[in-house]
């Protein structure tokens, strides 16, 4: 049986048991967390710097596509200068008063880490601005022409932001992090260092093929490269020998769609609707969206950023194009003086 158990589980029972078995895999220190040399050396001297002067670091943003560890660092960077953490996300403080809650309630050196920090309600915003810089909260109190705001002072502490579109960021808040980690794909060697550290601790036998074909069908992912593996692994103890071997794997990523080059159903299906659809583009990305069923943001955060590393897909100020790459690899042919023509 899968690791989830024969007996039905609820779509949220599900997300529970992958968030477990996601949790269990992260690294607890900086030593710890593979490839991303850049940002780990970067975050590497800000943490020790903080700890010699014996101050909290600087406030951290951290930026890049879902699943390559953001959350991971965040956690790092807590436990690196023993500190405590405290999580919260951006859609989930509706009111300003929901920020200044969770601000008064900061201890010393604690770590607060905002997911997805882009989509702080305005109010919030300006709110974080103040605490981030001044260390102080203005609590409103009364409503109307009785209302006066009282300032509270607040312990010094750090603000770990997490976005996957740092753009949309408006330049006060961004002009408040003292340092920015701009996370990329990682390499397939990395993800295999990843896949074999995974097994480790999930006890599983992983040969070092098997690492790699999970690894280079992992859209450079670190989250994606963790979730394949268990699905090998169920493969591997159902259907194989128990070892994750290149014949599980092979057979494991055909059952669940992710194809020679990484790419999943979401994927191809954006590729196939810009080609069979929109005749290649350019075409808006919500049309896309649209026409898939999908939440445009789905479609830019997810699918597009890989896509585009991958030359799949290309953005112009008229709309999202399809490659000749794109498709060739859905087997299709590309219009008479197709997309070539569209890149003049
Ligand atoms: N560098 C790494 N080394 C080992 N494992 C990693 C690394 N980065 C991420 N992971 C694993 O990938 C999974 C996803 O990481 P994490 O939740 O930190 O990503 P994220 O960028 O915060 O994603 P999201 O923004 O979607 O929440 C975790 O299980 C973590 O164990």
């Amino acid at each position: 049986m899968a690791e989830d158990g024969g007996a039905a589980v609820t779509a949220a029972e599900a997300d529970e048991i992958e968030r477990a078995a996601e949790a269990a895999l992260r690294p607890r220190r900086l030593a710890e967390f593979v490839g991303q040399r850049v940002v780990r050396d970067q975050l590497s001297l800000v943490l020790e710097a903080a700890v010699a002067r014996h101050r909290p670091p600087d406030h951290v943003l951290l930026a890049g596509p879902p699943g390559l560890g953001k959350t991971t660092l965040a956690m790092i960077v807590a436990s690196e200068v023993g500190a405590a953490l405290r999580l919260t996300s951006g859609p989930a403080i509706t009111h300003a008063g929901d920020l200044a809650a969770i601000l008064s309630a900061l201890q010393e050196n604690d770590v607060l880490f905002i997911d997805e920090i882009h989509r702080l309600a305005r109010p919030a915003e300006e709110m974080l601005y103040l605490a981030m810089e001044d260390f102080r909260v203005d609590v409103v109190v009364g409503k109307g022409a009785g209302a006066t705001a009282i300032p509270l002072s607040l312990p010094p502490f750090t603000v770990v932001g997490a976005t996957t579109r740092a753009g949309l960021l408006p330049a006060p808040l961004r002009d408040r992090f003292g340092f920015t980690g701009h996370m990329d794909f990682y390499e397939t060697g990395d993800l295999e260092r990843v896949l074999h550290r995974s097994a480790r601790l999930l006890g599983i036998e992983l040969d070092a093929e098997a690492a790699h074909e999970i690894a280079s069908r992992s859209r450079g992912t670190p989250r994606i490269a963790n979730r394949l593996l268990r699905r090998v692994q169920d493969w591997a103890q159902v259907r194989g020998t128990g070892v994750a071997d290149t014949a599980a794997a092979a057979a494991a990523l055909e059952v669940f769609e992710v194809d020679p080059r990484g790419l999943d159903r979401l994927d191809r299906a954006v590729l196939r609707s810009l080609c069979t659809r929109f005749g290649g583009g350019p075409v808006g990305l919500t049309s896309i969206a649209m026409a898939i069923g999908e939440e445009p943001e789905t479609v830019e955060t997810v699918a597009e950023p890989f896509l585009l590393r991958e030359g799949f897909l290309t953005r112009t100020p008229r709309g999202r194009v399809a490659t000749a790459a794109a498709w060739a690899h859905l087997g299709l042919t590309a219009p008479e003086g197709g997309p070539s023509r569209l890149f003049d």
